[in-house]
């Protein structure tokens, strides 16, 4: 991912992800993809927080319908998705890692990893938080999610967060070793589970997609929402000065 500063997942970067993805899936000679980033320090700061904030609800539809149609599409893949996970992921960059089907984080305690939408004083949508809980169970998904929990890497692996944590310069070929080991397996029998495994977790957003966007809009729209958005983002931003 190369969206600096942050790669944040904004409407145009997730429409550059979601293109890629469908170019690589339609060309059978990739079996496999590894997800990293570019940007030192930073795997995703998750959505971009000026999609959401002071926009009209058209735009906001338009947003939430390329974040659900990111997570289906990566969720459901085909492809062995591996996430190498070489920066912090906050929120919407750890929902994408959970997309994938393995995570290899670096052993930096900067780089903490997890949903912490409730810090922000927002809600994670049903389908983030099935996500979480089918990756690290319901009781600690429930404490994570309450109290928007960011995992420094120790705490990633032991909750199951992360499936293994190395050093920062072996990020990058722990993946491809994860990667030759997951395509070892016959892959129809490997699709076939994957699907089996994800596919009632992405129905139920399926089914409930226009009611989700509806939902998202109203949320985004109210005025507590936008206050403490834009009060957010002015914090990063005046970080620096
Ligand atoms: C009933 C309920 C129904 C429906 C619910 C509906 C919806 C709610 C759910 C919405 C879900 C949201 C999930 C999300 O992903 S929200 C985003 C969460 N992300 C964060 O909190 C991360 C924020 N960023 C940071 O903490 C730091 O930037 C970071 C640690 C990533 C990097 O720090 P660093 O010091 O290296 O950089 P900064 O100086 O902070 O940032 C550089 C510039 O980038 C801008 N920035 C940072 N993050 C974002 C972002 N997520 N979106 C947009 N822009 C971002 C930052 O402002 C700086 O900008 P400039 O000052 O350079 O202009």
């Amino acid at each position: 991912m190369r969206n600096p500063p942050v790669n944040s997942l904004s409407l145009e970067f997730l429409t550059e992800l979601l293109i890629s993805l469908e170019k690589l899936e339609n060309d059978k000679t990739f079996h496999g993809i590894i997800i990293t980033s570019d940007c030192p320090g930073i795997f995703s700061a998750g959505l971009d927080l000026t999609e959401m904030c002071g926009r009209d609800p058209e735009h906001y539809a338009e947003y939430w319908k390329a974040v659900q149609e990111m997570w289906l599409r990566f969720y459901l893949s085909n492809l062995v998705v591996i996430a190498a996970i070489n920066g912090v992921s906050p929120a919407g960059g750890c929902l994408l890692s959970l997309t994938c089907d393995y995570r290899v984080l670096a052993n930096n305690p900067k780089y903490a990893i997890g949903l912490n939408e409730t810090l922000l004083g927002i809600v994670a949508p049903f389908w983030f938080k099935d996500t979480l809980v089918n990756t690290i169970g319901h009781r600690s998904a429930e404490r994570a999610l309450q109290l928007g929990l960011l995992f420094p890497p120790a705490e990633a692996l032991r909750v199951g967060v992360v499936d293994q944590v190395v050093p920062e310069d072996q990020v990058q070929s722990t993946a491809r070793l994860v990667m030759a080991q997951w395509l070892d397996i016959p892959d129809h029998a490997r699709q076939l589970t994957k699907t089996l495994m994800r596919k009632p977790t992405a129905d139920r957003l399926l089914t409930e997609r226009d009611a989700d966007i509806q939902n998202f809009v109203r949320f985004i729209c109210k005025d507590s929402i936008q206050k403490s958005l834009h009060a957010y983002l002015e914090k990063l931003k005046q970080k620096k000065g």
